[in-house]
């Protein structure tokens, strides 16, 4: 069943964040993201590979509002969490994972699905560190990062343990974890797609390898209110809600979106 997402006024209403109003296309970009994935022009490849995913959850660090999103980082001083494979030419090292989300469940994706929004999309950072010393420089090439996007959707039946865990940290935000394990945030579909795309944040860099897995993830109502209570202000600022810190889709240009699936 084509579930339909969002009255067509209420995409109307679709807010310009003003984290976004400036004209933040890079001149001569040709890689941007996010983009919609039209289901039916991606490109089924036989020779994509499964992702493999091995995270140690020992190397979790601390979860902090950045004044985009909440994130969560990891010790990437060693190959400890790692993903390889899928359509990967060496291993990546995870360094932090954090989300996207709307004011309401209408939109809050980054990428959509046939111009479909989700509530909020979940970004694992990834970066070569085969090929480049530090992460700084790997920000700066064309294979340097690898981000597997997750999807969330909202089903008042199912709440989500592992995100529960975060969920109760946000109030603290500055929160020491002894141990997160985010492979449970990857549904365990294998299916995914992949392009090449940027940094949807300045500095907007192309060096992105998206990995966008097809199935989401199901959380409750109450998990994403959470998020919406967090601020993009800091103390004695006028309070404003961390909502809507999702970036307008881009052109997608001459690229093709590749399919693990047929
Ligand atoms: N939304 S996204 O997944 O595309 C994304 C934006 C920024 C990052 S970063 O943390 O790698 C980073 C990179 C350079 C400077 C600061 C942070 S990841
Ligand atoms: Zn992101």
């Amino acid at each position: 069943i084509l579930q339909v997402w969002g009255s067509p006024d209420s995409l109307h209403r679709l807010p310009v964040h003003p984290l976004w109003q400036s004209p933040l296309t890079i001149p001569g970009g040709t890689r941007q993201s996010p983009i919609n994935i039209q289901w039916r022009d991606s490109v089924y490849d036989p020779f994509l590979k499964p992702l493999k995913i091995s995270y140690d959850p020992t190397t979790c660090l601390h979860i902090w509002n950045n004044g985009y999103s909440f994130l969560v980082e990891f010790d990437d001083s060693a190959d400890r969490s790692i993903i390889v494979g899928g359509p990967l030419e060496n291993q990546y090292r995870l360094k932090q994972f954090h989300f996207h989300w709307g004011a309401i469940n209408e939109w809050g994706s980054e990428h959509t699905v046939d111009s479909k929004f989700y509530p909020a999309e979940l970004h694992l950072v990834h970066w070569n560190a085969v090929v480049y010393p530090t992460f700084e420089e790997a920000v700066m090439e064309g294979n340097g990062l690898a981000v597997i996007g997750v999807f969330l959707k909202v089903n008042s039946l199912s709440h989500h343990e592992g995100l529960q865990t975060l969920v109760d940290a946000l109030p603290a935000v500055k929160h020491k974890f002894d141990v997160f394990d985010p492979s449970c945030l990857i549904p365990s579909c294998p299916d995914y797609w992949t392009y090449a795309g940027s940094l949807t944040t300045p500095p907007l860099t192309e060096s992105v390898t998206w990995i966008i897995k097809k199935k989401p993830i199901e959380v409750d109502e109450n998990q994403l209110e959470a998020f919406r209570m967090l601020l993009f202000t800091s103390d004695g600022e006028e309070e404003k809600r961390m909502v809507d810190n999702f970036r307008p889709l881009q052109p997608l240009m001459n690229r093709t979106v590749r399919s693990s699936f047929q």
